[in-house]
């Protein structure tokens, strides 16, 4: 039997820090998102407003040109790199702290290709969340994984069956954790209750609601990933505060709203973030 730990809000002040008085943008990481096609162009603008909330020092958006105004409405503070140049991307995914990539990617064969290069580029060193698309594509074309890079999966439960081959009805922990190690991957399964795989350990989160069933919910949690992993040093544990903080977010929201809308969790992060950052 798997032992499966539960996530509390321990985990908030393990991880968010006090910020050094000596410190600026760099010190907070790097981070590239990439993904937002013509049609789902929302889902990379959300996870951007999501990494960039959590505290991520500099954000990069790769994605396609029909995006940058929406991107920019919302949010000046992230950079636009057109993903049809690639020459200009190359650069800033070589240097970045983190990539995330999949939110709103689409499945096309530009996609792939897309996808393809990014996997060859990422080294020792970089985090690498995938995540929507992105895990369908790994799936449908059986991708290997970048050897090097610290790779982050956070697919939802069909997300997870296209990539482990096990069907939703037997997602066990014990089955889980076997796909995961085999993968040497952290590997949230996004569901009602949350499960993330890392190093040989299952934890379940311990929060969530079904005010949060609503398109881009997980596009935020990606973006949230990213950024708690640029910002914080041990990634597990990062990962496990996003996750956390994510729900937590929304479990507060929904004491006074039917339903919780994923930008409104990254409005949030600031404060929420102020709140139990170790003292
Ligand atoms: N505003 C935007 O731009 C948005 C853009 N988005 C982007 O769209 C891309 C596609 O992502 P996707 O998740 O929407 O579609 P897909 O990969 O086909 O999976 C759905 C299939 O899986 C099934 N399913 C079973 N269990 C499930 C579970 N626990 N959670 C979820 N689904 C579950 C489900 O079952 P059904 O609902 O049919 O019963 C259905 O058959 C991706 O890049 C994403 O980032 C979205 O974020 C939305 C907002
Ligand atoms: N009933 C629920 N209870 C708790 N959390 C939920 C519930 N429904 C969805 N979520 C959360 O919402 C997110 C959905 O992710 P995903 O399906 O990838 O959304 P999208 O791709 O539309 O952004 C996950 O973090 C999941 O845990
Ligand atoms: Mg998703």
């Amino acid at each position: 039997m798997v032992n499966v730990k539960k996530i509390t809000n321990q985990i908030l002040t393990d991880v968010i820090r006090k910020r050094p008085a000596n410190s600026f943008k760099g010190t907070y990481g790097k981070i590239v998102l990439i993904g937002g096609s013509q049609n789902f162009g929302g889902a990379i603008i959300m996870a951007s407003l999501a990494a960039v909330y959590s505290g991520a020092g500099l954000v990069t958006t790769i994605t396609d040109p029909s995006n940058q105004t929406p991107l920019h409405d919302w949010l000046p503070e992230a950079m636009f790199v057109d993903w049809n140049q690639f020459e200009q991307a190359e650069p800033i995914i070589k240097s970045a702290d983190v990539v995330v990539i999949g939110p709103g990617l689409g499945t096309d064969p530009s996609a792939l290709t897309l996808l393809t290069k990014v996997f060859h580029l990422v080294e020792s060193g970089q985090k690498l969340v995938i995540d929507g698309s992105a895990l369908t594509l790994l799936a449908s074309n059986n991708l290997p994984l970048p050897k090097d890079s610290v790779n982050i999966l956070t697919p939802h439960q069909m997300e997870w069956q296209r990539v482990s081959g096990i069907r939703i009805a037997d997602q066990t922990p014990e089955k889980n954790q076997a796909a995961a190690n085999q993968r040497h991957a952290i590997v949230v399964i996004k569901s009602h209750r949350t499960q993330v795989y890392a190093d040989n350990h299952v934890y379940e989160n311990t929060g969530g609601t079904p005010a949060q069933a609503t398109g881009g919910m997980g596009d935020t949690l990606a973006g949230m990933v990213g950024g708690f992993v640029a910002q914080f040093k041990d990634p597990q544990k990062a990962v496990l505060a996003a996750v956390y903080s994510h729900s937590a977010i929304a479990d507060k929201l929904a004491e006074k709203q039917y339903v919780v809308l994923p930008h409104q969790i990254s409005e949030a992060l600031p404060k929420f973030m102020y709140k139990h950052q170790a003292k």
